[in-house]
């Protein structure tokens, strides 16, 4: 077939790659594809209506290429790790010095960094973009956050810019740093993904489990939260998931489905580069954890029959706004993690991230969109006592009027025996922040007793040792 000049490429038509190959058209370019089973070209194409005179189908890698004036741009939207690795090899020898490969699907940060290096020495360009929002964000503006060199992303910038989601007109894409910037910051975006999916259905367990309703009464207690200080894209989107009935028996879709989360990595390398880097990420690792858990599902209905719950209280009912408070102060902190690790990696890696900014490109098209990025975002742009998020003027109020309740919600789950291991992380970690003379004199003892590792007195200089072994 002969192919006409095309914009862009785009390899891999899934989900993710289908959904922006239209995206890209609508935006008046045209698109060139590939895909392993190309049938899946035929589909989207075959279902694109007036968008289809923008898609080319290639047959091959070659085709592709030979279809895009250089300097060109081509876009991986295909399973991260081996399968990217293969196609830039494919690609390396059919591409010309100043072409643009752009892996826009959730690869580790440190295989972008490592790809980055080995493209642009070799004189091509490379770009490791962060890409959220589901197929809907994908095709109708996603959020992307962006790792390469200033002149990679200068290129890209106008058709990024054009599919980009917008928040008051602003697109929700930036160039965070060199290589592996976007995806470290996109890695981190799931790590606070994971903790509110989790902190979420905590809730939903206590109503459910707790209270005895069923999931049609819990779909409008978390649509009217969706109109507050929780109004967010994951609360927006449980109150839909719940309040769906399964066509075939007419029972609510959510209790037909199978208690087992799957999990793609992100969420595990959140937590993996946090510890690497010394920083605590008690929810987003409770958050993992609880996947990790959900998947142990043949030990659990074990220990369901022979683990007993004693002392439990089943009759204490958990007011609604407790719940809502509890998931109020929950996501603050679950930001306020994940910006602390990104402060870390920022640090690591050299990258002079700028955390207002990824907090605005957060604000729309993004899983982890909500009503409250906008104020992380102006928290940013003004001073923070210690840096820290939680210390700054808009989120202490917040803070302050909403842990009671999150309080009594842990209370209640460990009464009810109830698991909220992300709610209870959340209140551990305000309780261990907020503590000014904590626990660890006695670590410091006990490391200082079995292993001489000295300690610091509170009444002098220099470093101790205890008086264990005299006696
Ligand atoms: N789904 C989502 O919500 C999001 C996904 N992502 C990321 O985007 C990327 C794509 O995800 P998604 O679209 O959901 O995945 P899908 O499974 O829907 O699509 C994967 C695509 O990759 C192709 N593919 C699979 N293996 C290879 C290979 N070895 N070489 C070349 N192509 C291959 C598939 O081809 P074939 O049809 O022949 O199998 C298919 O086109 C992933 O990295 C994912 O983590 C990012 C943000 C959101
Ligand atoms: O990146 C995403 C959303 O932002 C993808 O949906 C990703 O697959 C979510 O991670 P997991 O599959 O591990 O739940």
């Amino acid at each position: 077939m002969k192919m006409t000049q095309a914009h862009i490429g785009v390899i891999g038509v899934g989900t993710m790659g289908s959904a922006l190959a239209l995206n890209f058209a609508e935006k008046g370019q045209d698109v060139a594809l590939w895909n392993l089973e190309l049938s899946a070209v035929d589909r989207l194409i075959a279902s694109a209506g007036g968008l289809a005179a923008r898609l080319q189908r290639c047959e091959t890698l070659a085709d592709l290429v030979a279809a895009l004036p250089a300097p060109r741009a081509i876009v991986l939207m295909i399973p991260a790790g081996a399968p990217v690795d293969q196609t830039i090899a494919a690609l390396r020898p059919l591409l010309s010095a100043g072409d643009t490969i752009i892996d826009g699907g959730n690869s580790d940060f440190r295989d972008t960094m490592i790809r980055t290096t080995t493209l642009e020495k070799a004189g091509l360009s490379y770009l490791g973009i962060g890409v959220s929002g589901g197929a809907e964000g994908a095709r109708r503006g996603p959020s992307m956050m962006v790792g390469g060199t200033s002149s990679s992303y200068s290129r890209m910038a106008p058709i990024l810019e054009a599919i980009a989601a917008r928040y008051d007109g602003d697109p929700c894409v930036a160039h965070l740093g060199p290589d592996g910037a976007g995806h470290f910051v996109k890695t981190v975006h799931n790590g606070i993904e994971y903790a509110d999916m989790q902190m979420i259905a905590e809730v939903y367990g206590m109503m459910r489990d707790g209270e005895g309703l069923a999931a049609s009464d819990i779909a409008p207690v978390f649509r009217s939260w969706n109109r507050g200080p929780l109004e967010s894209y994951l609360i927006e989107v449980t109150a839909e998931v719940l309040g769906t009935k399964d066509p075939q028996t007419g029972d609510d879709m959510v209790d037909l489905i199978v208690d087992q989360a799957g999990q793609k990595g992100t969420g595990r390398w959140t937590v993996i580069e946090a510890l690497r880097m010394g920083q605590a990420v008690s929810i987003i690792e409770a958050a993992v954890g609880a996947r990790v858990m959900s998947a142990q599902k043949s030990t659990r209905k074990r220990a369901a029959r022979v683990l007993v719950p004693a002392g439990t209280d089943t009759m204490s009912p958990v007011a609604e706004h407790d719940l809502q408070s509890a998931l109020i102060v929950g996501r603050v902190l679950a930001y306020a993690q994940g910006f602390e690790i990104l402060a870390a990696g920022s640090k690591e890696f050299n990258w002079s991230l700028d955390f207002a900014r990824i907090a605005e490109i957060w604000r729309a098209g993004c899983i982890i969109r909500s009503a409250m990025l906008d104020d992380i975002a102006t928290a940013f742009r003004s001073p923070r006592p210690a840096g820290h998020l939680v210390l700054s003027d808009h989120f202490i109020p917040l803070l302050t009027t909403h842990i009671a309740g999150l309080r009594r919600v842990v209370s209640a789950a460990a009464l009810k025996g109830l698991p909220v291991p992300a709610l209870a992380a959340a209140l551990s970690w305000f309780d261990m922040i907020r503590q000014e003379r904590g626990t660890s004199d006695l670590i410091q003892a006990q490391r200082d007793y079995f292993g001489a590792h000295s300690f610091e007195r509170v009444d002098a200089d220099g470093s101790h040792h205890g008086p264990w072994h005299s006696g």
